[in-house]
């Protein structure tokens, strides 16, 4: 049965073991082709192949028999055997999934602990929020940046609508980090602009400098978006793959015309370089972090971390926590004006894993 998903079904988990299927005797397969996975519908898997050279195609597959039960994404690389021409009609065999070098997850439910893939190999998340309409939340932006920090995936934040709102007061919240934070708007009337289409099919005029910025922050990376719903995503995502869309080739086999709108689509960015990719997310909004270790959500903290080697043994950091050097770090303002603001915050992610039982926490 498929479910909707929600806030609290996500997190990104470094691959730690690897996730290479077991196979007894995996066959070796020597002739087969590798693809890039970019959309997964209906058990057809289509993959591009040959990227970048005169030879690409787009291959549709089915899994083998023996990778029944192995889930294969959106950013897998796959080994395809039998027609991998590409040809209309074709349908080529994936019998092998390639190791993955980060993976997106997602519970099945809050009561199941089998986690589902999600998104694999991706090499940056862009957290977008609106500065107004809907409110930006710093707890979003917190719990996505935790999950990134903790699968090893660079985090870069996005701003979109500061034409409706000043979006600063909300980023004195992280101006202070070492995170790339790019603002986005809609283009004043005069002002050249990109014109992008959003999801309610309704056209929006971004300005110009803050996509060349993220052309800059993608090129040659596979790029995760993730957002709340009516944020301007898919404005945003329209803009940076629109002309790709528009031209055919691969992006018109990928188009969302064919897919429901919760399907995960990896399109091609517009005029950057070989590999650049940017994966939307439509049903995903958030991260559920339960198996990321308290320890690693202090990291995804650098402007508290660093007092917390002054804390006892095993604190937990919570409020009221005995000796907790946190809140001396704050009042002292080291961690600055934001400084009482990211310590609540820290606080909410900690206790909303928190499930009764209190987790130790070792000092950084
Ligand atoms: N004022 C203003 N409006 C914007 C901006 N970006 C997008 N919008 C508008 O905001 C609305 C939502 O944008 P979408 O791109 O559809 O938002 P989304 O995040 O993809 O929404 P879902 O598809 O529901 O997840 C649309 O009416 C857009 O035209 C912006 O920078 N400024
Ligand atoms: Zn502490």
């Amino acid at each position: 049965m498929a479910r909707e998903w929600d806030e609290s079904d996500v997190r990104i988990r470094p691959n730690k073991k690897g996730s290479r299927p077991r196979t007894k005797d995996r066959p070796a397969h020597e002739d087969a082709v590798i693809g890039r996975v970019v959309t997964v519908d209906r058990g057809r898997y289509t993959a591009v192949v040959g990227e970048g050279t005169d030879n690409e195609r787009v291959v549709v597959a089915a899994r083998a028999r023996e990778l029944r039960r192995s889930p294969v994404v959106p950013g897998d690389f796959v080994a395809l055997v039998g027609d991998t021409s590409g040809r209309p009609d074709t349908l080529a065999r994936l019998v092998r999934i390639e190791e993955r070098r980060t993976l997106l997850r997602r519970s099945a439910d809050d009561t199941d602990p089998v986690e589902r893939v999600v998104v694999a190999n991706a090499d940056q998340l862009v957290i977008v929020v609106a500065a107004a309409n809907p409110e930006p939340r710093t707890g979003f932006v917190d719990r996505a940046l935790v999950a990134a920090y903790d699968a090893g995936i660079h985090p870069v934040l996005c701003v979109t609508k500061a034409d409706v709102r000043d979006p600063e007061p909300f980023l004195e919240n992280y101006r202070h980090l070492d995170l790339e934070i790019v603002v986005s708007r809609t283009a004043s009337q005069d002002a050249s602009g990109i014109d992008a289409r959003s999801a309610d099919g309704l056209s929006a005029r971004l300005e110009g400098s803050p996509i060349a910025e993220l052309h800059r922050l993608l090129a040659g990376k596979v790029s995760v978006v993730i957002g709340h719903s009516g944020v301007g995503k898919s404005t945003l995502v329209n803009a940076l793959t629109g002309a790709q869309r528009a031209t055919g080739g691969v992006n018109a086999v990928t188009g969302r015309g064919r897919h429901t709108s919760s399907s995960t689509l990896a399109l091609r960015v517009d005029n950057a370089p070989g590999g650049t990719w940017i994966i939307d997310t439509p049903g995903i909004r958030s991260f559920g972090l339960a198996l990321v270790e308290p320890d690693n959500i202090l990291e995804a903290f650098p402007d508290l971390a660093p007092a917390s080697a002054n804390c006892p043994r095993g604190c937990t950091h919570g409020a009221g926590a005995p000796g907790c050097a946190l809140d001396g770090w704050v009042a002292a303002g080291s961690a600055g004006p934001a400084g009482p603001a990211r310590l609540a915050s820290l606080r909410r992610l900690l206790g909303a894993e928190d499930h009764g039982d209190t987790k130790e926490l070792g000092s950084v």
